[in-house]
């Protein structure tokens, strides 16, 4: 008996551990199971993060296809008429700039979009070859070219005391607005220490080159062509004076190096806005400004005189001694007086003129008033060129 009850003892024990052991196997599995099934769940959420990021990153990247953008770093620029790509001056020293921008607060306020240039990158800006063709008052100029025929102005500001969140505002602005006669930027780049702007180049130059370029046309511009010029400019000076009046944003650099001419004879504005206002108290008087320079444009396209000449003689003032001494024909470029237009016509508008360059800027006109002055001529231009062509 005693026997027997030991062997079933025995085989209990056995049993007991076959199923513990059976038992100890099953919660094994079910553990790994459970890491296994924590494993695939931690793969999939970070997946699908990565998948939400490349998605985000892919809607900033076909933005930032319809932009143009040029990083030029500070140095490795000089005075010289120069062929450089712009990548390998931003190679010569630290990028300053990069795709985001560091101090703007992120890729769209450092990025402005525009339609006209789909699909051109900034990679491909940084790789063209490009020229630097001036250096203004404000900045420097470059051309910049693609294989494929394409060719931007690109001006890089210095020093332009105007904060980025400012720059990106005013940028807006202006591009909400438009006009055939005004030169909209492509794109604008913002940094703390820089800004740049990228124009659709104009192969035939600016009004100052026509003017007081010899070497740039040797034919002289005719009037009709000169009194288009002028009553274009003030059109869509006055238009932009209109809608930008509320944001207190005037030219505030107008003058005939910033009047392009495309391949129409057509006059564009460019650079508008560029120029930042001191005060609210100002702006009425920068709105003044503009027609100051408007006067001075207008000058020079009768005189074919420089605003200030070699001598250091100003040309508002010139006009102005001249005129009050009637020596009138004495003022008018030499190549119109050997035009058979009429002198007179000539006169009225370069007295247009001398009212926009007053001294005081509240006897100055505004430009929708100088708008109307040069439409009552050209109506004369136009009714006496239509009596000559009938005869
Ligand atoms: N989009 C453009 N296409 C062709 N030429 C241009 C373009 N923009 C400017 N230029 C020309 O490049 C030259 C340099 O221009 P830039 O604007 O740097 O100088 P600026 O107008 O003389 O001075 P500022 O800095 O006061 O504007 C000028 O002769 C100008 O007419």
């Amino acid at each position: 008996v005693d026997d027997s009850t030991k062997s079933s003892k025995w085989h209990s024990l056995k049993l007991q551990e076959v199923y513990e052991s059976n038992h100890n196997s099953k919660d094994h599995i079910l553990i790994y199971s459970g890491y296994i099934l924590i494993g695939i769940l931690v793969t999939v959420i970070v997946i699908f993060i990565i998948c939400k990021r490349r998605r985000k990153e892919n809607k900033g990247d076909s933005r930032l296809s319809s932009n143009r953008i040029v990083a030029v770093s500070d140095d490795g620029l000089n005075n010289k008429f120069s062929t450089v790509s712009l990548s390998s001056e931003y190679k010569t020293s630290k990028p300053e700039f990069s795709m985001i921008s560091n101090d703007s607060g992120g890729l769209s306020s450092s990025l402005i979009t525009t339609s006209v240039v789909n699909g051109l990158k900034f990679e491909d800006l940084l790789k063209a070859p490009a020229e630097l063709i001036g250096k203004g008052n404000h900045g420097s100029l470059y051309k910049v070219m693609f294989d494929y025929g394409m060719v931007f102005a690109v001006k890089r500001f210095k020093d332009w005391g105007i904060s980025t969140d400012e720059f990106m505002k005013r940028m807006w602005k202006i591009d909400r607005v438009k006009h055939p006669n005004v030169l909209p930027p492509l794109a604008f780049y913002s940094s703390d220490h820089e800004k740049l702007l990228v124009y659709e180049f104009q192969p035939n130059g600016s009004l100052f080159n026509l003017l007081h370029e010899s070497s740039h046309n040797n034919k002289p511009l005719p009037w009709i062509n000169r009194l288009e010029i002028a009553s274009r400019t003030a059109k869509a000076l006055a238009h932009m004076h209109k809608a930008l009046e509320q944001d207190e944003i005037p030219h505030g650099n107008l003058k005939s190096s910033n009047i392009l001419i495309n391949g129409n004879m057509e006059p564009c504005i460019s650079e508008y806005g560029l120029m930042q206002i001191q005060s609210h108290k100002t702006a009425n008087n920068s709105f003044k400004s503009d027609v100051y320079g408007f006067g001075l444009i207008l000058l020079e396209l009768l005189t074919g005189k420089l605003v200030i000449d070699e001598k250091g003689i100003c040309l508002a003032d010139w006009v102005k001694t001249v005129l009050r001494e009637e020596w009138t024909a004495e003022v008018l470029d030499r190549s119109l007086m050997a035009e058979a237009a009429s002198e007179e016509r000539m006169v009225n508008l370069l007295v247009v003129g001398v009212k926009c360059v007053e001294n005081s800027p509240n006897a100055r006109p505004n430009m929708n008033q100088v708008v109307d002055m040069i439409d009552s001529i050209k109506e004369d231009e136009d009714e006496s060129n239509s009596i000559i062509s009938v005869h």
